[in-house]
């Protein structure tokens, strides 16, 4: 039974849905803040859902041997090592907009809260002081709020802002003119944005372009009295020149959700009065915890079970109505590829992947990924769908993709051709009744499936070749399953491919080679 741990506190529902699906389901919110515990659980596990407390570093996916898939109940995946799940194959998939609204709402709920102290004026009033005119606020109306990062949350931050007569302005370098004006929000550099807002919100991704870009350098040019809100990574704001900002008095207040390291139990900012704290809130409502429960259990399951792909970001994504469109030309390409990868002669310098008929209509990503795969497989024992592409970059091999939409015999082919040092094959096949069979080895036609064990023979077309190498396979004690032959004219060069029933012996290929008819001769396995 596949099994999968949710190792933070998500929602009920995750649960529910995984057991539906026959998932054997280990919920323990504990998990994710005991190192120990958690890498004895993902010995066996198959997929692991968490938020932002479980921290999948390369360390803890090397612990995982059979480990497939990791899905973030929310947005950020900054704890999670791509690269390294990458390079083991494992899926790593987010919920990139289940919890943006709830995101946003906090992030005003903090624009609030800084402008009129509610949080002090609620401690001081609790402690009847009545302290009227200590908590004089300011009015959000005409403010300009400069957003740094206008993606899903500050998209929506935006909206709202406008909504309370705010004017937004916004550095995101990757935001273009025409999206911007759409939302209605004015593209300004960062120095610019520093210098013109009254509240400064923080949402971009926690990178190395975007760790500390609040420093000391911005605070130096940060319009005085500005306030600064953040409810997107800790790290992007350096805290120390924050809170020397906050001494002088060029930062009017601060609003922080999230910390450089959590949990933040014990931090210097706490002491401060015009410092307004949360404790990495922002994606904790009902409506929000629900959907992002629902939505990762719902795509951990997916793909587990049926192989569909959504908002994985380390591999292309392929809908639950795609994926069984998808499926046997997957598994066509896994055969291709994997006939040419054993066939290959030393190392791969490119494979090509040609689709011709109805299936170049289909995405391609998956196909080639699966392709790609099962090139590789002989030489790379760790490769998968996941890693294919990063593994053939990170070797040099030259991948192409090439599509007509005609397809001259069959509704749809698929080709893949591998290059060597010693040359290029090229082997095309097709789905008969779904299932997958070759149709063309290099420029010879015939047509066979693949499966089990095979022998691949190039041979010249005599009369006497077929008797010698029954009887070799007689000698040997092995069966003929089936037997597929083409030739390229009349007495020239041949080629078979032979099922045995050879589960675990080997064909004799020294005898087969030494028959004076054979030029080649390779045992495949499928
Ligand atoms: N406090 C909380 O509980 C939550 C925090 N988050 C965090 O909020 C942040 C934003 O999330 P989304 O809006 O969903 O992400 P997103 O990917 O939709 O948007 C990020 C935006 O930042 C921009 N960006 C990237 N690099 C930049 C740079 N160097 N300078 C300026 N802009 C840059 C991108 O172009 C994009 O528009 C993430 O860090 C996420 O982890 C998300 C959900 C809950
Ligand atoms: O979705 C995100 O990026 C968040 O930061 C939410 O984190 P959480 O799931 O509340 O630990």
């Amino acid at each position: 039974m596949t099994k999968v741990l949710i190792s933070d506190a998500l929602g009920e529902d995750a649960v529910r849905i995984l057991k539906a699906r026959d998932i054997d389901v280990h919920f323990d919110p504990a998990l994710g803040k005991d190192d120990a515990a958690l890498r004895e659980a993902l010995k066996d596990a198959e997929g692991i859902a968490i938020r932002s407390a479980t921290k999948m570093t390369a360390e803890m996916i090397a612990a995982a041997p059979k480990l497939k898939v990791i899905g973030r109940a929310g947005i950020g995946v900054d704890n999670i090592d791509i690269e390294a799940a990458t390079a083991a194959g494992i899926a790593v998939m987010n919920t990139p907009f289940g919890n943006a609204v709830t995101t946003a709402e906090h992030t005003i709920a903090m624009m609030f809260s800084l402008a009129r102290r509610i949080p002090q004026a609620d401690a001081s009033t609790r402690q009847s002081k009545w302290e009227k005119s200590k908590f004089m606020g300011r009015e959000l109306f005409g403010k300009t709020l400069g957003l740094i990062g206008a993606g899903n949350i500050g998209s929506i931050v935006a909206s709202r802002a406008q909504g309370l007569k705010m004017k937004v302005i916004a550095f995101d370098p990757f935001l273009t003119e025409e999206k911007a004006q759409e939302m209605g929000v004015e593209l300004v550099s960062l120095n610019k944005l520093l210098t013109r807002a009254d509240f400064i919100s923080l949402h971009t991704p926690l990178n190395d372009k975007t760790r500390g870009i609040l420093g000391r350098e911005a605070f130096e040019v940060i319009r005085p009295g500005a306030f600064v809100i953040n409810c997107a990574r800790g790290g992007l704001i350096d805290e120390d020149a924050l809170a020397e900002a906050l001494d002088d008095g060029r930062v009017a207040g601060a609003a922080l959700d999230v910390y450089e390291t959590e949990p933040a139990k014990d931090h210097k900012l706490f002491s401060y009065e015009n410092v307004v704290v949360t404790p990495h809130l922002g994606a904790s409502t009902q409506e929000a915890q629900e959907n992002v429960a629902v939505q990762i259990a719902e795509q951990i399951a997916d793909y587990l079970l049926t192989g569909a792909v959504q908002n994985a970001l380390n591999m292309p994504s392929v809908t639950a109505e795609e994926a069984p469109q998808l499926r046997p030309f997957i598994n066509l390409g896994e055969k291709l590829g994997s006939l040419t990868g054993q066939l290959a002669d030393g190392a791969v310098k490119g494979i090509t992947v040609r689709f011709a008929g109805q299936v170049a209509k289909l995405k391609s990503a998956p196909i080639v990924s699966a392709v790609v795969s099962s090139v590789l497989k002989p030489q790379l024992a760790t490769v998968n769908a996941v890693n294919a592409l990063t593994l053939a970059k990170d070797r040099g091999v030259k991948i192409t993709e090439e599509k007509t939409e005609t397809s001259p015999n069959f509704g749809s082919t698929l080709s893949v051709r591998v290059e060597t040092a010693s040359g290029t094959l090229s082997v095309t096949g097709a789905l008969f009744g779904g299932e997958p069979r070759i149709v063309r080895i290099d420029d010879v036609r015939l047509e066979a499936s693949l499966s089990g064990c095979m022998l691949y023979l190039v041979n010249e077309d005599k009369p006497g070749f077929i008797a010698a190498l029954g009887e070799t396979l007689r000698e040997a004690d092995l069966n003929v399953a089936t037997f597929n032959l083409g030739r390229r004219a009349e007495g020239g060069e041949a080629l078979a491919l032979i099922a045995l029933d050879c589960p675990d012996g080997t064909p004799p290929l020294d005898a087969i080679r030494a028959l004076p008819q054979v030029r080649q001769a390779a045992v495949l396995r499928f």
